[in-house]
């Protein structure tokens, strides 16, 4: 799925080489947003540097692009320890998290992406790293198979997923931080836009990034993507400056409305409406309809529709709500009786 407004990185965000590498916050003090979760880390930052022990295990979770990977990279530099960086596909064999276990020094982070896709045999031996710092490994095979103990570097694990439900309870509770990330306020947006537009010299003025952080959804990926974008067609169009004009005409031609959804969004609310009577209906229904991948649904659709009130999830399935009507124009028929109202009110 290929969308200027998805939260997902692409291929060359995700190389060292990314565009946007340059631009990611360095220190706590530069991450904008996030304020609770800041707050919470640099106290316990501080006081695991106090006793000079290695900081609890993190775990961070929430919709792609709200700034995972860069807060796990902040917290290694805030501790002054050197950052690994693996993810939950890449490791395959227990061996493959042993040697990393094995090579990280006291008090390190090891930051393990996507951790909701690492295999049931690799997360057995985390429980004890994460727990004891030792490595229990199995050598051999059959009646000659022997199991052998290595004590490990005390470390932190800074674990990143999108889907904390998928994680099991006995993983889960082996992280004594939790950290939710937040979608962004517009504001909070803004303020990531102008900073971007300084360090990539982007003549960037403050309605502008206005504009731009309103049709975010929400995530400093999509913001960064959309001034990339916006800046390419003020460019061709040889504007000097750009502003909310120049942005506002960018972003129709990027096809992004005014609330930031994009014609993926819009379909989804369509199939809800008008295949569904604006449900309730399953998500892989839904999925099948606009022909998206399920995972894709739940992860980059729908988590800002459900925050920005066009849709509800119920037990029995994804409801439309008035919200969504008025935004594609449509009338909203009366709420059934005895039924959950359509503008959210249960
Ligand atoms: N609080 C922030 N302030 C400024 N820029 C941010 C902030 N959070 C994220 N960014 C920028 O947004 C982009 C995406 O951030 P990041 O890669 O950390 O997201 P992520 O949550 O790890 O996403 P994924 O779930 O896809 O791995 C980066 O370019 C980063 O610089
Ligand atoms: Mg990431």
């Amino acid at each position: 799925m290929t969308r200027i407004i998805s939260g997902e990185a692409e291929p060359h965000e995700a190389t060292p080489f990314a565009a946007d590498k340059a631009l990611r916050p360095q220190t706590l003090a530069e991450f904008v947003g996030q304020e609770q979760a800041k707050g919470n880390l640099r106290i316990f930052i501080e006081a695991a540097k106090g006793r000079g022990e290695a900081l609890d295990h993190v775990l961070l979770f929430g919709p792609p692009g709200l700034g995972k990977t860069t807060l796990a990279q902040i917290v290694a530099r805030e501790l002054g320890v050197n950052f690994r960086a693996t993810s939950g596909p890449v490791l395959n064999k227990p061996g493959d998290l042993a040697a990393i276990l094995t090579n990280l020094e006291a008090n390190d982070v090891l930051f393990i992406d996507e951790i909701h896709r690492l295999s049931s045999n690799v997360e057995e031996i985390l429980y004890p790293a994460m727990e004891d710092h030792v490595l229990d490994l199995v050598i051999g095979e059959g009646p000659s198979a022997r199991s052998i103990r290595i004590d490990l570097a005390p470390f932190t694990l800074v674990a990143a997923t999108t889907r904390a439900g998928m994680l099991a309870t006995p993983l889960r509770d082996r992280f004594g931080i939790p950290i939710r990330l937040e979608f962004y306020t517009h504001a909070e947006l803004k303020h990531v836009l102008l900073g971007a537009a300084r360090k990539m010299g982007a003549p960037l003025s403050e309605d502008g990034a206005a504009e731009i952080a309103a049709r975010a959804r929400g995530t400093p990926r999509v913001a960064g993507r959309l001034l990339r974008r916006v800046r390419d067609f003020a460019e061709a169009d040889g504007a000097t400056v750009i502003d909310r004009k120049a942005a506002g005409m960018a972003l129709a031609r990027l096809e992004v409305d005014e609330v930031g959804l994009d014609s993926l969004d819009r379909r989804y609310l369509r199939a809800l409406i008008e295949h569904y009577g604006g449900g309730p209906a399953g998500v892989e229904t839904i999925a099948y309809a606009i022909a998206e991948a399920r995972d894709a649904v739940e992860d980059v659709i729908e988590p800002y529709l459900m925050q920005q009130g066009f849709i509800q999830r119920t037990p029995r399935g994804r409801v439309a709500c008035g919200k969504a009507y008025l935004h594609l124009g449509l009338k909203a028929p009366p709420p059934a009786p005895g039924q959950a109202g359509l503008f959210g009110e249960e």
